[in-house]
């Protein structure tokens, strides 16, 4: 069932700014499902976020929870938890009087709050922290804190805005895989904002990709991954290997030379990825330079300047990866190239 559902929902800065911060966007968030919304900076990530809390106005279109028009519904009645980036939590109060904060604010009585708070912290893995000080948490102490403080409520849907955006990588990715198991484990509806797409695929059921106040493309990890949208999200993904190409046959003549494309790809004029994977070492092929080579735990990334076209990504096995200055030949594989849809 859906729970969360935005329609045509658009915001505006100022009476006269030419480009929205959201522009129309549409997106449902069913119960139980965790979406991460991605994108650049400035692309309304936030904004988003701060709509559903109802901390921002819209200027067109709705936003629903369960069903019903939040137009009227204050902050505090929407249900929705909150967690941002810094955090925010209160450096006077204990762990256990941050997190029993908004239980006291809805007017719950100190034992059912304190039972609460004793519950919550277990989850979160901080048995007994009732009386720490918050100045003695370490940075991911004060993350599951703050995630406890947010989940205190049973908000009906948990927004977070950076959630882990402060941590060192170790320490991001082991919470990264705690959440999504303690949420799976609560059934808690997540609304999730990052700018790292690890994270965000790490996380999600579902991807959100923005630019520019719109949706460039909302999937599972695996579609968006696989298939970008567009060149806008390709290289957002971090994809360097998207060219113009010419395509008939089975065949797309790029700068490369002839590239084989999946079975099925339209003809004509379209703009083509190749994921560094598809570049392969072979005894013959286009020839290239080694640049750079970088050693990924599972392979090793390549960086090649080829004698026609511009830089190619490429990967390889950790045994007999060439070295930097090294003369190769690549070819390609289909299975690797994405058609890339017009923008
Ligand atoms: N209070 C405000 N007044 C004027 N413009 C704003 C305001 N808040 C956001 N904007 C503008 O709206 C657009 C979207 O901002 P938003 O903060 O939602 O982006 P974001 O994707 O969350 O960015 P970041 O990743 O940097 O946090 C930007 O162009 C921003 O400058």
């Amino acid at each position: 069932m859906t729970l969360l559902q935005l329609e045509g929902v658009s915001v505006r800065f100022g009476e006269r700014a030419v480009a929205s911060a959201l522009d129309g966007v549409d997106l449902a968030v069913a119960e139980h499902e965790i979406v991460c919304v991605l994108g650049p900076s400035g692309s309304g990530k936030s904004t988003l976020l701060r709509v559903v809390a109802g901390l921002q106005p819209v200027a067109d279109g709705r936003v629903l929870l369960g069903g019903a028009d939040q137009a009227a519904v204050p902050v505090h009645r929407r249900g929705v938890g909150l967690m941002f980036q810094d955090h925010q939590l209160f450096p006077h109060r204990d762990v256990g009087g941050n997190v029993a904060f908004g239980l006291r604010m809805r007017g719950a009585s100190k034992r059912s709050s304190e039972a609460r708070v004793t519950e919550l912290l277990e989850l979160v893995g901080l048995p007994g922290a009732q009386g720490r000080a918050v100045a003695s948490l370490s940075g991911g102490e004060q993350q599951r804190v703050a995630l406890a403080r947010a989940l205190a409520p049973s908000p009906r849907l948990l927004m977070l805005d950076e959630p882990l955006g402060q941590l060192d990588r170790g320490l991001r990715e082991r919470l990264v895989v705690e959440l999504q198991g303690l949420f799976s484990r609560l059934g808690t509806t997540v609304l999730a904002v990052t700018h790292d797409q690890g994270e965000a695929f790490a996380l999600a059921d579902r991807v959100v990709v923005m630019r520019d106040g719109r949706i460039a493309q909302a999937g599972t990890p695996l579609e968006v991954w696989q298939r970008p949208a567009s060149e806008f999200v390709a290289r957002f993904l971090g994809f360097e290997n998207v060219v113009p190409a010419e395509l008939s046959a089975g065949v797309a003549a790029t700068p490369w030379g002839k590239v084989p494309v999946p079975a099925g790809s339209p003809a004509g004029e379209h703009q083509v990825l190749i994921r560094p994977a598809g570049v392969v070492l072979s005894a013959v092929g286009l020839g290239c330079e080694v640049v750079s080579r970088t050693f990924r735990g599972t392979h090793v990334a390549l960086l090649l300047r080829p004698e026609v076209g511009p830089v190619l990504e490429a990967e390889c096995g950790l045994e007999g990866a060439p070295a930097v200055g090294d003369r190769v030949s690549v070819g390609f594989a289909p299975a690797e190239v994405v058609v890339l849809p017009g923008e």
